[in-house]
C-alpha cells in the first residue's frame, strides 16, 4: 500500500465480511441491481467496431461482463444501455450467450447522458418493453471492464448500503501532473495521497438518481465521474475500496490483448485427464497428473466409464472446467474421443469459451511406424471439423509409450509442454492436427 492511503478514508464503519451467493442476499437484505454504459463509439481504440462488441475468445467483450454480473445471484437486473443503432446487435447477443437478466435501454451521446438513461429506466418504469422496480442500491460498471468480481461487488453494495456511495480505486501508476497554457510544467501531484477512480461504483439509488436529475448540463457533456455527483449534488462522500489491478477499462487496442491473455491464462487453471483401465494409459495419465499439477492449479483425473454427461466431469472442480485431455490407448482409434466430445455437446459449457479436448495416442515403437499410426489417425481431421461447429477445439497428440520409466516420464514432460501450449493458445488454427512427442 502506497503512503498517505489512510487519509483516502471515509466516515463509514467497517465493511462487513465477505459473504456469496445467497448468504450474501440474505445479509444484504436490500435489492440490488446494476448499469453498464455500454453506449460509446470506442474513437480511442479506433476500428469500426465499438470496443464492447469486439470479439474476445470469439465472444463479445460486452458479453465476458455481462456474464461477471450474471454470476453474482443477488444482483436482480442488469440494465445495458446502448445506441440505437446497436440495438438489435446487443438483441442478438443476449439471445446467443443466454444472458436472462439483462433489459436494454437507449444510451445518449456522453457516458453520463447513458447512465442517466439507464436509472430513469428504474425510476420512470419505462425501458424497452420492460417492467423494472427501483433497486435500493444500484452499482454502475462501465460494460469494458469486464473483469470484475464478486468480492469487489459485494463491498462497494455494503458500503453503498452504510454511507450512500462508494466506489473502487486503484494506486496510480503514473504521476499526474499540470501543465501550463504554453506546453511546460506547472505542477505535479503528490502521487501517494491520490488515487485513480475506477469501477464498479454503488449508489443509493435515490441518492444518485437525485443527483443526476439536479446536475448541469455542463456535468452531463464533460464529467467522468459519478462519485463527484453524489457528493456535489447529494452532499455524500463516497467510501473508497482498493480494487485488484484487473479492474481497468478496455480503452486502446493493446487492451483487447491483454483481456484475451488473462482469459487464457484464468481458463488453464483447472485441467480433467480421463483416461481407460488399462494398464498404460492409467501410468501415462498418472505421469500427466503430476507433471501438470506443478504448472496448473487445479487438475483431476477421471475413469472414461464415469465420464457418462457433463456433471460428472464438472462435479470435481471448484469452478467450470474447459479443458480436457483423453488419453486412449495404443489399439484405440476415436472410440473415446468421441465419446467426450458428444458428452461435451449436449451440454452448453462451450457457449461461453472455447473447450480445449486434446486426444493423446500412444504408440508402442518397436512394432509400429510413427507415419502408419498419423495415417490411421488422420480421422482426427473430421472429428475436430465437426466439433468446431459447437465451439469444441480438438487437438491430437502421438506419444511413445515405453515400459523404460525414466524415458516415458521424459516424453509425457515433452507431452505436458505440447498439451498446456494448445490449452494456453486456443488456436482454432491447429485443430484436427496429430502432434508428436
Ligand atoms: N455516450 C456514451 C459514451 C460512453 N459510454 C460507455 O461508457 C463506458 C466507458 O467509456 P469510454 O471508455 O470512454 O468508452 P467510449 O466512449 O466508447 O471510448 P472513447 O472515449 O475512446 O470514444 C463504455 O462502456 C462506453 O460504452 C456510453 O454508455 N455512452
Ligand atoms: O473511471 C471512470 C469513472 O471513475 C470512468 O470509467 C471514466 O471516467 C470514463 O471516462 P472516459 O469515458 O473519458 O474514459
Amino acid at each position: 500500500m502506497q503512503a498517505g492511503s489512510e487519509q483516502l478514508g471515509s466516515p463509514c464503519e467497517q465493511l462487513a465480511p465477505l459473504l456469496h451467493g445467497a448468504e450474501a442476499a440474505n445479509r444484504l437484505g436490500i435489492s440490488v441491481a446494476a448499469v453498464l454504459p455500454a453506449g460509446g463509439s470506442g474513437e480511442r481504440m479506433g476500428g469500426g467496431t465499438p470496443k464492447q462488441f469486439c470479439n474476445i475468445l470469439e465472444r463479445p467483450l460486452i458479453s465476458h461482463t455481462v456474464q461477471a454480473f450474471e454470476r453474482v445471484t443477488w444482483i436482480r437486473d442488469i440494465v445495458v444501455v446502448v445506441t440505437e443503432d446497436n440495438l438489435d446487435l446487443m438483441k442478438s447477443i443476449i439471445q446467443q450467450y443466454g444472458h436472462s437478466r439483462v433489459t436494454l435501454v437507449e444510451g445518449g451521446a456522453t457516458r453520463h447522458r447513458s447512465i442517466f438513461n439507464g436509472l430513469r429506466a428504474f425510476a420512470e418504469n419505462k425501458p424497452l418493453g420492460f417492467q423494472l422496480s427501483k433497486p435500493e442500491v444500484v452499482i454502475i460498471h462501465d460494460a469494458v471492464r469486464p473483469f470484475v468480481d464478486e468480492d469487489i461487488l459485494f463491498k462497494v453494495t455494503t458500503s453503498a448500503k452504510e454511507c450512500g456511495a462508494s466506489g473502487a480505486i486503484r494506486p496510480l501508476v503514473s504521476t499526474v501532473i499540470a501543465s501550463t497554457p504554453d506546453g511546460c510544467l506547472d505542477h505535479s501531484l503528490e502521487r501517494a495521497r491520490h488515487r485513480a477512480s475506477e469501477m464498479p461504483q454503488a449508489f443509493a439509488f435515490d441518492i444518485i438518481y437525485q443527483a443526476y436529475l439536479q446536475c448541469s448540463d455542463y456535468d452531463l457533456d464533460y464529467g467522468t465521474e459519478c462519485l463527484h455527483l453524489a457528493q456535489k449534488y447529494c452532499n455524500k462522500k463516497a467510501k473508497l475500496i482498493e480494487g485488484s489491478p484487473d479492474l481497468w477499462k478496455v480503452t486502446y487496442k493493446r487492451d483487447l490483448y491483454a483481456t484475451e491473455s488473462i482469459i487464457k491464462d484464468n481458463l488453464l487453471q483447472q485441467v480433467c485427464i480421463i483416461t481407460d483401465m488399462k494398464e498404460d494409459t492409467v501410468q501415462v495419465g498418472f505421469l500427466l497428473h503430476e507433471i501438470l499439477k506443478t504448472q496448473v492449479k487445479q487438475v483431476k483425473g477421471i475413469s472414461s466409464s464415469l465420464c457418462k454427461n457433463v456433471h460428472h466431469l464438472q462435479n470435481m472442480f471448484t469452478e467450470q472446467c474447459f479443458n480436457f485431455i483423453g488419453i486412449n490407448d495404443k489399439d484405440s482409434n476415436f472410440f473415446g474421443t468421441q465419446h467426450i466430445v458428444d458428452v461435451l455437446k449436449s451440454t452448453s459449457l462451450a457457449v461461453l469459451y472455447p473447450v480445449v479436448l486434446v486426444s493423446v495416442h500412444l504408440i508402442v515403437s518397436e512394432n509400429m511406424s510413427y507415419s502408419s499410426r498419423v495415417e490411421e489417425l488422420s480421422g482426427i481431421r473430421e472429428l475436430a471439423k465437426e466439433a468446431k461447429k459447437k465451439n469444441i477445439l480438438v487437438y491430437g497428440l502421438l506419444m511413445d509409450y515405453t515400459k523404460d520409466n525414466l524415458r516415458l516420464r521424459e516424453t509425457v514432460t515433452q507431452g505436458t509442454t505440447v498439451i498446456t501450449a494448445l490449452i494456453k493458445d486456443r488456436s482454432p488454427g491447429l485443430i484436427g492436427q496429430m502432434l508428436v512427442v
